[in-house]
């Protein structure tokens, strides 16, 4: 595979706040980027940049928990209900990489943390033990709430752009049944390299609507180039407040291929050598808010994108069987022994 650089100005979201000139100008954009690449980024969406901040700040508090303290809030062994903490090894994307089809399994060096809307009440969100992170909580929610925001206000546009109608896909995303998840990729030593099974996160889709990401400075995200399939181009990390957009699965068939969802992976970036004259590969911090259709929405293709030149391409599936579908794989019967894997583990400096 053949891995690149690619121009990712940032879309400037402020636009849509402005005359309606400028907000048709953003709105048109957003459609243009996603529909060719599957990935956009943004400026000015209106999350402030201390928010994204203490993002990053909370994010490192929690994975820096002693590890026992983290597995309060234990994510159970299977993929669902995907809530709370994963130890690294636990959940393995290799295994719905090209939906299960991959021919190389990798494995995923990482420890994430998963939540949900609080009003959920199928789910109930894990958390540690509140008195060893007071602020970890209400700071989640809070974020949850402003990526809820913002999720609307990026249907809109895209409806806008479409020239379908916004309710539309307000009712279809009403409930909030969304997944915050944050992501710490440990620093390890150079020779990890020397591994080819070894990865960050290996290449999918995510299973949503949107995916709204924020990453720090490190890199190692790359996007699969959807014009010219199995190229990966990086999507560098300029300034961790620029929102990241994903096109998932649910967007996928809802608009009955118009827009194709972002096969997307994490690679290590270069090594380099640490304070103790070590050779390592830099710790990575990132955040995702994955946007998804209410559970009992249906991801038939909307009318709109049905036609006798473009039939439609996809079965009366709800959200929420689709997602079960994606996740099953997810987390392997036996991952390996979580003591093991986080002897690796240093602590990560954040670089935002
Ligand atoms: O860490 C990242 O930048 C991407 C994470 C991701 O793709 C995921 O969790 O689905
Ligand atoms: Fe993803």
């Amino acid at each position: 595979m053949v891995q690149g650089t690619s121009t990712w100005d940032s879309l400037d979201m402020s636009l849509y706040w402005g005359t309606p000139e400028e907000k048709a100008q953003f709105c048109a954009s957003l459609l243009e980027t996603l529909k060719t690449k599957g990935v956009a980024k943004v400026k000015n969406h209106g999350i402030p940049d201390e928010q994204i901040r203490e993002l990053f700040d909370v994010t490192r508090k929690f994975f820096e928990l002693p590890y026992d303290e983290k597995m309060v809030a234990k994510h159970p062994p299977t993929s669902n209900p995907n809530r709370g903490y994963s130890f690294i090894g636990q959940e393995n994307v290799a295994a719905i990489s090209k939906y299960g089809k991959a021919e190389v399994k990798t494995h995923d060096i990482k420890e994430t943390f998963d939540m949900g809307a609080s009003t959920d009440l199928l789910e109930a969100n894990r958390w540690p033990t509140p008195s060893t992170l007071p602020a970890f909580r209400p700071f989640m929610e809070t974020f949850y709430t402003s990526a809820f925001a913002l999720e609307n206000h990026l249907l809109s546009a895209l409806a806008l752009a479409l020239d379908i109608s916004p309710s539309d896909l307000h009712t279809m995303h009403s409930a909030a049944e969304n997944e915050f998840r944050i992501l710490h990729y440990p620093t390890v030593p150079a020779s990890t390299l020397a591994d080819p099974t070894a990865t960050r996160i290996a290449e999918h889709t995510d299973f949503g609507t949107l995916t709204l990401l924020f990453q720090d400075s490190t890199g190692g995200l790359q996007v699969e180039d959807q014009q010219h399939p199995g190229n990966f181009h990086d999507v560098p990390p300029s300034v961790s407040s620029d929102l990241i957009i994903n096109i998932g699965d649910s967007l996928q068939r809802l608009t009955n291929d118009t827009f194709r969802a972002a096969c997307h992976r994490v690679t290590f970036p270069a090594a380099v050598v640490d304070d103790n004259g070590v050779e390592v590969i830099p710790g990575r911090y990132s955040a995702a808010y994955f946007a998804k259709p209410n559970r009992a929405a249906s991801l038939r293709p909307i009318g709109r994108f049905v036609s006798e030149e473009r039939p439609c391409r996809y079965g009366d599936e709800t959200a929420w069987e689709w997602n079960m579908k994606r996740i099953k794989a997810l987390f392997p019967a036996e991952a390996p022994a979580a003591a093991a894997v986080t002897a690796t583990v240093a602590p990560t400096a954040v670089k935002v």
